[in-house]
């Protein structure tokens, strides 16, 4: 059905850096619009990041339609005279262009205008979620993510968790990806681990702990600044996707980036995942299995207030000794403590099942404050009847 420009959602993204940003965007806009069917334009300034998580995409295009989603190219061309639909997001505080405020400033029913946030697991959140600012003629609402049940809720598609089940239920799929992504296949009582983080200086010491593992353990590296900590450990041949190195009980393969379907059935795959950032901290908490987070890291130091909020909310239903172990492991990888991360997989080994079995219930734990696509749906539409 043709649509009218008013009856549109659009979304406005820049890579700040990374892929974050337009990692959450990408899956909301075809979230909303496959699962809502909302017309949804996505609008991003640099299209070459997004190709990386959407081989589809041409980056020399203003304009095109990927899995019901209308992307533009937000750049200096973007025309002056453009009318914004009926809900306006501008993500991670974004600044919209100041010729679409000029337009929303006098419209006589100006689109009903949000800023999504990053995602917190911190209190403080509750306090501000859904609070408004007035920028003149416009009210824009804050819209922030999170874990509890004041908060936005997570960003999750209605039917990820039964495509995961199906996925995790059929050892033949993990065969499966190890073949597709010409790997060696699965070996039985193998540790399958996928490393997504950035620079980290004790990245050699986790390695180490592998290569004297009981168990194999083989680690699949998407190709990414993780390699950066590895120079002087991986020769450099090694270092580049379809690289692969052998030392002791650890075998670790560089992968090439592949989509988010294709990344998240990584994540299905593997015993335990480490990632970064927001949205594979959300997917490797989706996959229900044990994982670590290397999070983004801020000048401040804030980073690590963010990632206490979070361990505090994620080991509560935890024996004392497995929560004490799992925190251990995250901010001792976060602040480079050597011999505290050595200890903790070790204590953790001992835990292992609880570990996983804790991952299993958590994500429905993580999701009290609901989901976040359709929260922002009422959201919006109140406000919007609000308005009439
Ligand atoms: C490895 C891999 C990742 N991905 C996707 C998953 C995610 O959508 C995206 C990675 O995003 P993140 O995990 O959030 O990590 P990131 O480090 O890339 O992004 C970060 O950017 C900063 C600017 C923000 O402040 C952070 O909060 C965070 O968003 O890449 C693929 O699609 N295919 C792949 O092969």
């Amino acid at each position: 059905m043709p649509q009218t420009a008013s009856s549109y959602w659009d979304i406005f993204c820049t890579v700040v850096d990374n892929y974050g940003d337009i990692g959450v965007t990408w899956r909301l806009a075809r979230q909303l619009s496959n699962e809502y069917r909302l017309p949804v334009r996505l609008w991003v300034d640099d299209l070459a990041s997004f190709r990386r998580l959407c081989p589809q995409l041409d980056p020399a295009l203003a304009m095109q339609n990927i899995d019901n989603v209308l992307i533009g190219h937000w750049n200096a061309a973007f025309p002056a005279d453009w009318q914004p639909g009926h809900v306006v997001i501008e993500a991670f505080a974004c600044e919209l262009p100041a010729s679409v405020q000029h337009t929303m400033q006098h419209m006589a029913k100006p689109p009903v205008w949000l800023n999504l946030e990053y995602l917190t697991a911190e209190s403080w959140i509750d306090g501000c979620h859904g609070l408004s600012s007035r920028q003149q003629h416009l009210t824009k609402y804050f819209f922030f993510p999170g874990f509890s049940e004041k908060s936005g809720g997570l960003l999750c598609e209605n039917n990820l968790f039964a495509a995961r089940d199906h996925w995790q239920q059929q050892p033949g799929h993990r065969q499966q990806l190890c073949a597709d992504r010409g790997l060696r296949p699965p070996q039985d009582n193998e540790l399958f681990v996928s490393l997504f983080i950035y620079e980290n200086e004790v990245l050699p010491t986790l390695l180490e702990c592998w290569q004297h593992s009981a168990v194999p353990v083989r680690c699949l590296v998407p190709a990414g600044r993780a390699l950066n900590s590895l120079q002087g450990v991986l020769p450099d041949e090694v270092c580049q996707a379809g690289g692969c190195w052998q030392q002791g009980a650890l075998t670790l393969e560089i992968l090439p980036m592949t989509d988010q379907a294709g990344y998240d059935q990584l994540l299905w795959s593997c015993d335990f995942n480490i990632v970064r950032g927001e949205d594979s901290f959300l997917r490797a908490q989706w996959a229900a299995r044990p994982f670590l987070w290397h999070i983004y890291p801020q000048e401040d130091e804030a980073h690590l207030e963010k990632l206490q909020a979070f361990t505090e909310r994620y080991c509560r239903s935890m024996s004392p000794e497995l929560a004490a172990a799992v925190r251990t492991l995250f901010m001792s990888f976060n602040q480079a403590h050597r011999a505290e991360l050595k200890q903790s997989w070790f204590t953790l080994q001992a835990h292992w099942q609880e570990w996983q079995k804790q991952a299993q219930q958590w994500p429905q734990t993580a999701l009290a404050g609901g989901n976040l696509a359709s929260q922002l749906v009422q959201f919006a539409e109140k406000q919007l009847k609000c308005s009439a």
